[in-house]
């Protein structure tokens, strides 16, 4: 029989928003006399039947490896990528033109958790990573991105200047998020959009760049070179945003 794979949510904000979101859950951890906001957790997991068990404080931290879990663990089916497909789809039901993110290769996984959590917040419609570097959505990844994960689709793909090509195809207009562009407040962003988002140490694949309509650059007057790849992409997707709502 195949096993059913399962992960692990740590903390108190990630396991509430795995709740509300409706994802298939296991049983929940909680640790013995823990309080405050646990109280939500508790009723929200019985409201939807979810067994709950009860442990010492020692037990809880066995189980994720130091004492971060805010006094809650809760055990979920593993994970499901969406496709760029269901990504269209979902910005053909809100009506809106498609906004995407695509993460060249992003390693840390709090830069991968940090952008999903504005990609959702901004209203973007999805997240595509590489499935050869990107370690994918851990557990770190779903406690950075404060429960992002629950919302917003994210795809795996081999080949990220593939899928810039596919995007084109299907009229979405690709923008290297780099150093060396047009100043960002320049460009208009109100159509079918995808931020091509480079890794923190190499930045976006010479390949990849070259499948890349436009540049789009945030200006840098410092004495640095770049801003780190979280922080860049959330201004970038706030100036789409803020283009949008047309203000
Ligand atoms: C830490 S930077 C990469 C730096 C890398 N050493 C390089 O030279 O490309 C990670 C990514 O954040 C984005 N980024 C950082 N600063 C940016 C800026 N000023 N304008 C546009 N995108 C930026 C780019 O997508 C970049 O590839």
């Amino acid at each position: 029989m195949k096993e059913k794979k399962t992960d692990m949510i740590i903390g108190r904000n990630p396991v509430a928003e795995a709740l509300k979101s409706g994802r298939e859950m296991e049983r929940i951890l909680i640790q013995k006399g823990a309080g405050g906001s646990v109280g939500k957790i508790l009723s929200l997991a019985k409201e939807r039947g979810v067994i709950l068990q009860y442990e010492e404080k020692e037990f809880l931290d066995r189980k994720a490896g130091g004492g971060r879990h805010q006094g809650v663990i809760a055990f979920v089916s593993a994970h499901e990528y969406a496709g760029v497909e269901d990504m269209l789809a979902l910005a053909e039901k809100r009506g809106e033109p498609p906004f995407l993110i695509v993460l060249d290769e992003l390693e840390d996984p709090h830069n991968l958790g940090a952008v999903m959590r504005t990609a959702e917040c901004a209203g973007a419609h999805g997240v595509i990573i590489s499935r050869r570097r990107a370690g994918g959505l851990t557990e770190t990844v779903a406690r950075t991105s404060a429960g992002a994960v629950e919302y917003l689709p994210c795809a795996r793909v081999t080949n990220i200047p593939r899928t810039l090509e596919d995007l084109k195809k299907k009229g979405i207009w690709v923008y290297a998020c780099d150093m060396d562009g047009e100043t960002y407040w320049k460009q208009d962003l109100t159509g079918p959009v995808a931020l091509v988002i480079g890794s923190e140490g190499r930045g976006i694949s010479r390949l990849a760049r070259e499948k890349c309509d436009f540049a789009v650059s945030i200006p840098m007057v410092g004495k640095i070179t770049s801003l780190n790849a979280s922080n860049a992409a959330a201004i970038l997707m706030y100036e789409v945003r803020k283009q949008r709502d047309g203000k």
